[in-house]
């Protein structure tokens, strides 16, 4: 029977800045892994790292480490490219999401192009999913996009969410709303569509409270705020209070 978590929006975490924070003199410290199995033992649902292409934080030795010893599933982000898809195709990770990359940007700066990259990616989906990757696609929340995502054959989307954090970070109240509707009604059109809703990119303990109030959202990828909060409260502290943030949102109370 499924515990009552299984029914729950479940909580991914990025642990790539904390490799950020590694990369920055060239050690070992802090290690990426142990903070995966920190935040696992927080109530992380699930780990999520991106192997960009430059390398610039997670490192493929992490990869196979995380593969290795993850009691929890392994989300695996990295470009749409040949080289990804192999690393991925080796290494097995429970899922891997396909996102956009240019090495000049600081940080994903929107959703994958699925509908101008369909014939590259069609392929890539099937090759990936016969493999028994579970695909994701990191995308915009469009309405094109979503029936698009159904068309290719991928089971799973994630919406970014970085448009409508920005504007709520920055007060911008009416703008965030405008992207929190286009967040709503692609959830919902990609769940009619049968696409399984995930979420994530800039989110914190304030922004997520509305997402998180979308029925259809059952996964959030968060990583970015949780590995600066914890600098103050320590990682296992920010995990637990973002996940019963997201709990209590969705069961629509505040948290404590
Ligand atoms: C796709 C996404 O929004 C993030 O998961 C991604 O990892 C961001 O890239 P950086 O982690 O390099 O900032
Ligand atoms: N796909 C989003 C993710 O994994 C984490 O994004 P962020 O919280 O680091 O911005």
């Amino acid at each position: 029977m499924a515990s009552a978590r299984a029914t729950a929006p479940r909580l991914g975490v990025n642990i790539d800045h904390v490799a950020t924070v590694r990369n920055a003199r060239g050690g070992g410290a802090p290690d990426p892994v142990r903070a995966a199995h920190l935040a696992v033992a927080a109530g992380a649902d699930g780990i999520t790292a991106h192997l960009r292409e430059d390398r610039r934080h997670i490192r493929d030795g992490d990869i196979a480490r995380l593969k290795q010893e993850l009691t929890v599933p392994l989300n695996f982000e990295a470009g749409a490219t040949r080289e990804m898809v192999d690393i991925a195709l080796r290494v097995q990770p429970h899922a891997i999401c396909l996102v956009p990359e240019r090495r000049e940007e600081r940080t994903t700066e929107g959703g994958l192009d699925i509908i101008g990259r369909q014939n590259e990616l069609r392929p890539m989906i099937a090759e990936l999913s016969a493999a028994g990757i579970r695909v994701s696609l990191f995308v915009e929340a469009e309405p094109a996009v979503m029936r698009m995502a159904a068309e290719l054959g991928a089971p799973v989307v994630e919406l970014h969410t970085g448009a409508y954090c920005e504007r709520h970070d920055e007060g911008a109240a009416e703008a965030a709303q405008a992207e929190l509707q286009r967040i709503r009604i692609a959830a919902a059109l990609g769940r009619d569509l049968g696409l399984e809703i995930h979420a994530g990119h800039g989110l914190n303990f304030d922004s997520v409270v509305p997402v998180a109030r979308i029925p259809e959202i059952i996964e959030f990828n968060i990583g970015h705020f949780l590995v600066g909060e914890a600098i103050f409260t320590g990682l296992e502290a920010a995990v637990a209070h973002m996940r019963a943030v997201i709990l209590a949102a969705r069961a629509g109370q505040d948290a404590a």
